[in-house]
């Protein structure tokens, strides 16, 4: 399959998922054929989107021979939307396990952004049976940084850019997400915008969910040990969403886990740095 092959209105699907409380419509994208299966899972700033977030990463994957299941996660792009009293992370964990049962999938490899990051390793703690290879970038606990004050300054700017969705306020939290913002087009900016203004639902719930409970993210570091997968931590040096030492702190305790750091890098290193990482996350998931 080749970059034109495919897109994201060629590869959307929906499915219902019932599993434990939880009885929702997910979107995800569904590419590639093959024996496994990578899943990846999206941050929670405003307008994103399995595709948003990973678009530059499926298609050397898909050539590769894997399946990529892109999840949107309950309140992001075309799922349903939800308010989350407790732990988003486990929330999404859990609408992981009904997509994975209803597309018969017993066992994947997962790469979790962020929110998505946080999201996988509730997902290995819960349901460790269903885990082959795990790549984190930018998240994987909700723990404070050791040096930088919390909440940081980009995760202040989700929190404007959801309460004000504004071409003005998008531009401020996206020029934070990246060390060079010299790659943000006013296409992305526009197409951006456009997700977060098509689900007003969704940014009102966020506010909602944020107010009712501000941990959205719990930490998980005292569980780590009990996590065996493989595990390749992925960081951007000038991260000013979850700060490097968060990476730090995974790499301790995860017993079979690996950091790689990106220099000039942001929040989005599968964005800025595309090819390396994905260099990188072939090498990881073949050998
Ligand atoms: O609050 C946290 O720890 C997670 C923040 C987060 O998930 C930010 C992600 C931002 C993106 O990658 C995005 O919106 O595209």
């Amino acid at each position: 399959m080749t970059a034109t092959a495919f897109s994201e209105a060629s590869t959307s699907r929906f499915a219902r998922i019932k599993e434990g409380d939880l009885d929702l419509q997910l979107h995800y994208n569904d590419l590639g054929e093959g024996a496994e299966t990578v899943v990846m899972l999206h941050g929670s700033g405003p307008g994103a989107s399995g595709w948003a977030n990973f678009n530059r990463n499926i298609e050397p994957l898909v050539n590769a021979g894997f399946r990529v299941i892109l999840m949107d996660c309950p309140g992001w792009s075309k799922s349903d939307t939800i308010i989350s009293e407790g732990s988003r992370s486990n929330l999404n964990a859990q609408a992981l396990k009904g997509l994975l049962d209803v597309l018969d999938l017993d066992r994947v490899h997962i790469i979790g952004n962020s929110m998505g990051a946080h999201s996988t390793v509730a997902f290995a703690l819960e349901y460790p049976e269903r885990i082959g290879k795990l790549i984190l970038m930018g998240g994987g606990t909700g723990g404070p940084s050791a040096f930088v004050p919390q909440p940081t300054e980009g995760i202040k700017l989700i929190g404007a850019l959801y309460r004000d969705p504004t071409i003005e306020n998008l531009k401020k939290m996206m020029n934070v997400f990246v060390f060079d913002a010299s790659g943000l087009t006013d296409e992305l900016f526009q197409t951006r915008l456009d997700n977060i203004l098509s689900r007003r639902d969704h940014l009102e719930n966020f506010v909602k969910s944020s107010t009712i409970n501000p941990k959205q993210f719990p930490d998980f570091s005292h569980r780590l040990h009990e996590i065996s997968a493989d595990t390749l931590l992925v960081w951007g040096r000038e991260d000013r969403f979850v700060p490097m030492d968060t990476g730090l702190r995974l790499l301790a305790g995860l017993p079979k886990a690996q950091l790689h750091v990106f220099n000039r890098c942001g929040h989005w290193a599968q964005w800025e740095h595309a090819e390396k990482f994905n260099r990188m996350v072939l090498d990881f998931l073949t050998h």
